[in-house]
């Protein structure tokens, strides 16, 4: 029996990698694929994968895709087909790789209807993941990190107690800025912040690279996922991005995982675990490496890592608001409505004017998202 995939965000970066991922492989099919409102590509993928399912959020979309379809694919549309693509009775696993804390709620849906979820859409976790971790042990679902660094440390746990961890170390290109000065970068465009050196991927997870919010977001994330407090998390910066992170334990033993720096290892590896199947990735050649390189993380040149370290320690609804502001900071960045140092600068202003309280529902989660939205647009 093949194992039946549905991918939220099928166009963007993750979403076709991860069909890649499972045209190469004999195990896997595609039984639904959703999207924001990408319907040319959506129209391709579906005579490619023949989905049962498609969800388009925007409804104007989903109804022009219904006039041009000739298939037998249903077309979902708005949140409610998300949702309800989301727990779709044919899926064995949801693939989670929309942008943004949009996530959120598909994330829980799925939760609280049994499915499996491997997730990409780091923002889930970010904004709500004391709710997700509460919900995905109450239905007895697994999470399956795709994030490259989440999915080293979930591979180097295979087999171990966690109890024995003394400390998890995240990996950090450095982004396309490693190595500049606070002074060098006031005026830098958002065309050379997209180019990251090591890793292909969309817009708005680039931005976070260059800023090293991305790390901060992963931070938050690796406290979820692995039930670690936030002083036993630790950056370092390691340009070449071959070995993905590594577990500290107990006995100062560390284990690192390395691979090329391609998305679809850590993908195949969420959607076969706890199997492996054969990859079709650059083998690391080890005898090429000619050296790898690790340092501290430049928090004066890039002060968003501490920010979201500092959103964690304060707790409850301050990282919603971390990721809420980033949100928006880095839309208006990439439209050129804003400098580079604006992002940090309002996450900041957003973290003073925000008083953090414990959520207990996905709701408290939503209105302090919503909040910071609508604060930051009086603002700038
Ligand atoms: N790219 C990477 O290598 C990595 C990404 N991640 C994380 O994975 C997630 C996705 O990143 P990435 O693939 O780069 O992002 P992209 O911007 O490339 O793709 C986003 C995808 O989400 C879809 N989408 C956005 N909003 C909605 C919505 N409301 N309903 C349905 N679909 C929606 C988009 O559809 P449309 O095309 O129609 O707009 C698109 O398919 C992010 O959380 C990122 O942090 C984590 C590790 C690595
Ligand atoms: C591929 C992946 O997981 C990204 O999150 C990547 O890690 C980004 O690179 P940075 O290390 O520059 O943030
Ligand atoms: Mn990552």
């Amino acid at each position: 029996m093949k194992k039946s995939i549905v991918i939220l965000g099928s166009t963007g970066s993750i979403g076709k990698q991860t069909l890649e991922v499972v045209a190469a492989s004999d195990s896997m099919e595609i039984v639904g694929l959703a999207v924001m409102g990408n319907i040319d590509e959506l129209e391709n993928q579906i005579q490619r994968f023949k989905p049962k399912y498609v969800a388009v959020f925007d409804e104007s979309k989903a109804k022009e895709l219904k006039d041009r379809l000739r298939s037998n694919t249903a077309v979902l549309s708005g949140m409610e087909g998300l949702l309800e693509l989301a727990v779709i009775e044919e899926s064995d696993i949801v693939l989670n790789s929309v942008v943004g804390s949009i996530g959120l709620l598909p994330t829980l849906t799925a939760i609280r209807n049994g499915k499996t979820i491997a997730l990409a859409n780091k923002e889930t976790l970010v904004v709500g993941g004391r709710l997700i971790m509460e919900e995905a042990k109450s239905h007895k679902v697994q999470i399956l990190p795709v994030d490259s660094e989440h999915s080293a440390i979930f591979q180097c746990l295979q087999g171990e107690d966690y109890n024995n961890i003394s400390k998890l170390i995240l990996t950090a290109s450095g982004g396309p800025f490693r190595g500049r000065t606070k002074e060098s970068l006031v005026d830098v465009k958002y065309y050379e912040a997209l180019k990251h050196p090591n890793w292909d991927m969309g817009k708005k997870i680039s931005i976070d690279s260059a800023t090293l919010m991305n790390k901060g977001l992963e931070v938050i994330e690796a406290k979820w996922l692995f039930e670690v407090e936030m002083d036993r998390i630790e950056v370092v910066v390691h340009p070449q991005s071959i070995i993905h992170s590594m577990v500290e334990f107990k006995d100062n033993s560390i284990i690192a995982q390395l691979g090329s720096p391609d998305m679809k290892l850590p993908i195949q590896y969420a959607l076969t675990y706890p199997n492996r199947e054969k990859g079709n990735t650059t083998k690391l050649n080890l005898r090429e490496l000619s050296r790898l390189d690790f340092f501290q993380p430049n928090t004066d040149t890039f002060p968003c890592l501490d920010l979201a370290y500092e959103a964690l320690r304060i707790g409850g609804t301050m990282p919603c608001v971390v990721n809420g502001a980033n949100e928006v900071l880095v839309e208006k960045y990439l439209h050129e409505e804003i400098k580079f140092y604006d992002i940090p600068k309002y996450i900041e202003k957003a973290m003073i004017k925000h008083k953090s309280f414990q959520y207990n529902s996905i709701e408290d989660v939503l209105e302090v998202d919503n909040w910071v939205r609508n604060w930051l647009k009086s603002e700038i």
